[in-house]
């Protein structure tokens, strides 16, 4: 779908038609190829302005044909019919130009952007290369090292910044068709050879081979174990050293290795599942797009810790006024500097002032009476929320929502101490708040969709992946972590040390393992969760804790690692030792080693050698057998919403697609085998037991991970 138009008597405006970002069709691409041959043809043409329909460009190849076999005219020698034409081609760039959308662009002779618009070459990011000749053209346009760092992250920069690096040859604060077309215009008769990226050498720059050295090396240390940025560095070092048409070769041989791989599938499973999770859906079949969400201009923070003060940061950037609340001078005077000082750094980097008239600071409740939005953050006590929450109901507007940070407790018992149940919802941020991605918005059974539709509109206002989640003990993804914590702990009681199971996880694509993340956010957190739902109590012995607690395997030893004052970075030890406290580099500490084997000696445990397959399969596996029971239990609305909290979340490396989705990689299968074993081995690890949803869709065949939910018998959705 192209819509051919002649304007201006001599010009052929070519529109591309298929919303909502214009992809490159198969369709789009006849439509095209179709329209070129016309407007050469046409004697009374004599340019070409390309521009995209509703002010979109182009958002590149459409994705959802890679999972099927592409047809249609391909990419490469449309690109190169473009370019070879004998009539002046000009991209009108507006909204975005990415992926194959900036490659048909740099087959044009010339481009025009709105100052609004966005370029970039993404498709790294979904496990690919740039292979419609992007490898090849961009290095030759703006340079090997900075073509290198756009094709290797994928990052999409600003027309500004395309016209300083030289991608574009006009910024226009206008309508980029209208100054496309007056340049198309003023340059018929001129040349079009300089223009033909193809025919030009690479900017020169000194030690090429040294610059993707060491691009290489970058990439491998920022993305360990992904293919598509490695390839990246190799397609652009062709094009510093191949002439085009070798080097067009080594992009094409690059690109089919990528596009066949697991790596790509997972990240483009990825790209759908992350825009599917915003698409929520309630059991009263309220959602999306048929709930409106409420307005919300002024909002009010509880509680000023670390939780509090992210939140409130995120808040104040979207540009929504706050009153953030502690119940003491020096709490608040603590979190008032922390949150300034955040804003400040953001601000400083963005070359802005920090909106800090946007916020309120005090110790007063009555402050809050025209807010139309709470979210409590205050300590994660079921009896200090309910109070907050009773003590909110009086003083705020009968109609202003009540949301809970908290990170798992029961959403429904604390509305119920309000007197608007409807208007009460779970948002459950991740530390730190202003940083991470992940919001999970939580369903009580009663809260309202206005208020399910409010929460999720906010998450996104102020830049959060949102997933809706119903409302059991630890929602989602702390529900899950639970049993993935467990397992990491079993393993070193069975002989493996935290080094080993960090490296196991780092390799299979995390950024950092288990024991890192757990000295990190600090062992004492998990500490007190532990004592206040009675895992930890005055009966247990302090010189031999049990290892059986509440009727099932229980592994004291992050507990006794916090009786020795060994709460992670910010003591200076934890699971690893660190140079001093707060410090982060972890390293090696004897005394854990001498810790463990004292530990395994006193429970005789005899240890035995543990593989790094043996840790990716208890962790990995034990998590999708949560996932599935989440599903069944109607928690989660799809499996694709819980590889997106484990992906924006828990770090989960989106080359693997998510835990529901590895598993169905590897082979849904094989999964239930591995458990059965594991849980034979372990009997004493209920969680171990495969879940009757694997064991179902496996005796239905292993049906692909869309059409798992229609395998889920009497769903009873919670959310
Ligand atoms: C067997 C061997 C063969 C090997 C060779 C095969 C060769 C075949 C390939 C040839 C070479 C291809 C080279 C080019 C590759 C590419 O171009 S890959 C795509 C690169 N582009 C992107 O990655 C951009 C992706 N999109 C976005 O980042 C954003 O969507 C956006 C454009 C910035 C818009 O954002 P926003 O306004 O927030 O909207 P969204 O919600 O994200 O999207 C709206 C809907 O549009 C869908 N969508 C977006 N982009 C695409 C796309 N490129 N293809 C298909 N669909 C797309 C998105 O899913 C949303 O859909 P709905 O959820 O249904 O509304």
């Amino acid at each position: 779908m192209a819509r051919y138009t002649r304007v201006k008597g001599s010009i052929a405006l070519i529109t591309l038609t298929n919303p909502p970002v214009n992809a490159l069709s198969a369709a789009v691409r006849r439509g095209i190829v179709e329209s070129v041959s016309r407007a050469l043809k046409d004697e009374q043409v004599k340019a070409v302005v390309f521009c995209g329909e509703n002010e979109k460009f182009c958002g590149g190849a459409d994705i959802k044909e890679f999972s099927g076999s592409v047809s249609g005219p391909p990419l490469v020698p449309m690109i190169h019919s473009m370019e070879a034409g004998e009539k002046p081609m000009v991209a009108a760039i507006e909204g975005v130009a990415l992926g194959g959308g900036l490659e048909l662009a740099l087959g044009c002779h010339y481009r025009v952007a709105n100052t609004k618009a966005r370029l970039g070459l993404p498709e790294v990011t979904l496990g690919l290369l740039p292979a419609a000749g992007g490898t090849q053209r961009l290095p030759r346009l703006i340079g090997i090292p900075a073509a290198l760092e756009l094709i290797t992250t994928g990052r999409h920069v600003s027309a500004q910044e395309a016209l300083q690096l030289g991608m574009v040859d006009q910024v226009t604060e206008g309508n980029a068709v209208q100054a496309a077309m007056e340049l198309a215009l003023s340059v018929i008769g001129h040349p079009l050879n300089p223009c033909r990226l193809s025919l030009r050498a690479p900017v020169w720059a000194p030690d090429v081979d040294g610059v993707c050295d060491a691009a290489l090396a970058q990439v491998k240390q920022r993305s360990r174990g992904v293919m598509a940025p490695v390839a990246c560095v190799q397609a652009v070092r062709a094009a510093a050293m191949l002439p085009y048409g070798k080097g067009m070769e080594r992009e094409r041989q690059l690109m089919d290795t990528l596009f066949r791989s697991g790596q790509a599938q997972a990240m483009q499973y990825a790209f759908f599942a992350q825009r599917n999770a915003g698409k929520w859906i309630l059991p009263n079949r309220a959602q999306w797009n048929n709930t409106k969400a409420r307005e919300v201009q002024r909002a009010g923070v509880i509680g000023l810790g670390t939780m509090g003060q992210g939140i409130a940061v995120s808040l104040v950037k979207a540009g929504i006024s706050v009153v953030a609340i502690e119940t003491d001078t020096k709490q608040l005077e603590w979190g008032k500097k922390a949150v300034t000082a955040m804003l400040q750094r953001d601000a400083q980097r963005r070359g802005v002032s920090p909106p800090l008239h946007l916020l309120t600071f005090t110790l007063s409740f009555h402050q809050l009476r025209d807010v139309d939005l709470v979210i409590e953050a205050v300590f994660e006590d079921m009896n200090l929320k309910k109070r907050v929450f009773s003590d909110l109901c009086k003083v705020l507007r009968v109609n202003a929502l009540i949301c809970t940070n908290t990170s798992g407790l029961n959403v429904d018992e604390l509305a119920a101490v309000t007197d608007r149940q409807p208007l009460v919802v779970g948002m459950h941020f991740f530390a730190p708040a202003h940083v991470m991605k992940l919001l999970e918005v939580v369903y009580g059974s009663r809260s309202s969709p206005e208020a399910v539709a409010t929460a999720m509109a906010l998450g996104k206002r102020i830049g959060k992946v949102c997933v809706t989640v119903g409302n059991c003990s630890g929602f989602v993804g702390n529900r899950m972590l639970k049993l993935y914590l467990d397992q990491s702990v079993y393993l070193l009681e069975e002989g493996a040390t935290p080094e080993q199971v960090d490296q196991a996880l780092e390799e299979f694509g995390f950024a950092m393992g288990i024991f890192k993340v757990g000295d990190l956010s600090g062992l004492d957190v998990g500490w007190r969760v532990r004592k206040a739902s009675g895992l930890i109590g005055p009966d247990v012995d302090p010189v031999k804790p049990s290892r059986w607690r509440l009727g099932r395997r229980y592994c004291p030893l992050p507990d006794m690692l916090c009786q020795q004052g060994r709460f992670g970075q910010k003591t200076g030890r934890g699971w690893y030792l660190y140079d001093s406290p707060g410090s982060k580099e972890a390293k090696s500490d004897p005394e854990i080693q001498n810790f463990l084997e004292d530990y395994r000696r006193k429970y005789g445990i005899i240890p035995r050698r543990i593989t790094s397959q043996e840790v990716i399969e208890r962790c990995a596996f034990i998590l999708a057998n949560e996932g599935f029971r989440i599903l069944e239990d109607g928690i989660a609305a799809g499996p694709e919403h819980i590889d997106v909290i484990y992906l924006f979340g828990y770090g989960w490396p989106r080359h693997r697609g998510g835990p529901m989705f590895y598993a169905s990689q590897v082979g849904l299968s094989v999964v239930l085998e591995k458990l059965e074993h594991y849980h034979r081995v372990h009997p004493d690890v209920p969680s171990l037991e495969p879940s009757r949803l694997l064991r179902r869709l496996v005796a239905e065949g292993s049906p692909p991970i869309q059409q798992w939910k229609s395998h889920i018998k009497n769903l009873r959705s919670h959310l």
